[in-house]
């Protein structure tokens, strides 16, 4: 279970997350949606280990990750971050390994029990096609499908997305969402995404946090978070709500 407790993260003098709670089971996928500049990307950094804690704490069952230095935390925490920028002369096959790092504090070789994660991380993504191509020579979903391969390839506990999929086309999107949720559940790996797609979050997160101003306006799964009322009160628009038979869910802002 992730546990993160009072969480409160600033920049310099200025507060943007002042104490925010939730917990993530193994398997199970938390959406952080919420309007620009709610704190998403922010509360991610800050689970990842580059922000630093003004206070509260982060436990992974009863490993307390705030108090871990940053190479021991990237063994549990993997994050794919929003519009990394990858250096152009890698190959494809370079950019996974990098995920292997945390396991060779001094940039050594990687060792045999590495290329395993790496080729199924590769496998998992379908990105075997660039193993050998430059990264300058890939398209901007295609390096994104990389980053998530390299997150993989960590072998991670726990698995940050930061708007991951805004970059991939429909198929890529349906298909990584699909194979994360299932490496959630096979390796019980909790994920948080912050995704602003809501039809998206509502599909593939099992609980929402809807935040607004770096406090949670509500938390729990889609329908209960997904009130047009709470809505309202986040995006500062009228919006409805629909279920629908197949998709799931229908949210549209009232015109
Ligand atoms: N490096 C920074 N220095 C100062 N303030 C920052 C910094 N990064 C973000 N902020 C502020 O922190 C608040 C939360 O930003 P954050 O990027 O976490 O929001 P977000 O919900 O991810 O937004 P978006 O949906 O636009 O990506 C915003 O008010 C933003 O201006």
């Amino acid at each position: 279970m992730l546990r993160v407790e009072g969480l409160r993260v600033a920049y310099g003098e200025r507060v943007v997350i002042p104490g925010l709670s939730f917990t993530v089971a193994p398997g199970q996928a938390l959406g952080l949606i919420g309007p620009n500049g709610a704190g998403k990307t922010t509360v991610i950094r800050a689970l990842s280990g580059v922000l630093p804690l003004q206070g509260g704490t982060i436990f992974w069952e009863t490993v307390p990750l705030h108090t871990l230095p940053p190479e021991q935390r990237a063994r549990w925490v993997a994050v794919v971050p929003q519009g990394a920028t990858l250096p152009e002369a890698f190959t494809g096959e370079e950019v996974v390994a990098f995920g292997r790092t945390p396991y060779h504090p001094w940039w050594g070789p990687l060792a045999d029990l590495d290329h395993l994660p790496i080729a199924r991380a590769m496998i998992r993504t379908d990105t075997q096609a660039f193993a050998e191509r430059r990264v300058g020579t890939l398209s901007g979903g295609e390096r994104q499908r990389l980053l998530l391969a390299r997150a993989f390839a960590q072998t991670p506990q726990i698995l940050l997305l930061d708007e991951a999929f805004a970059h991939l086309d429909l198929k890529y999107q349906v298909r990584l969402l699909r194979m994360i949720r299932r490496l959630l559940q096979e390796e019980g790996m909790a994920g948080v995404l912050a995704i602003h797609d809501l039809h998206l979050a509502a599909r593939f997160c099992d609980q929402l946090l809807l935040l607004r101003e770096g406090r949670a306006l509500a938390g729990g799964p889609p329908e209960v978070v997904l009130q047009p009322a709470l809505l309202e009160a986040a995006y500062g628009i009228p919006m409805r709500v629909e279920r629908h038979p197949e998709a799931g869910w229908l949210i549209w802002p009232e015109l």
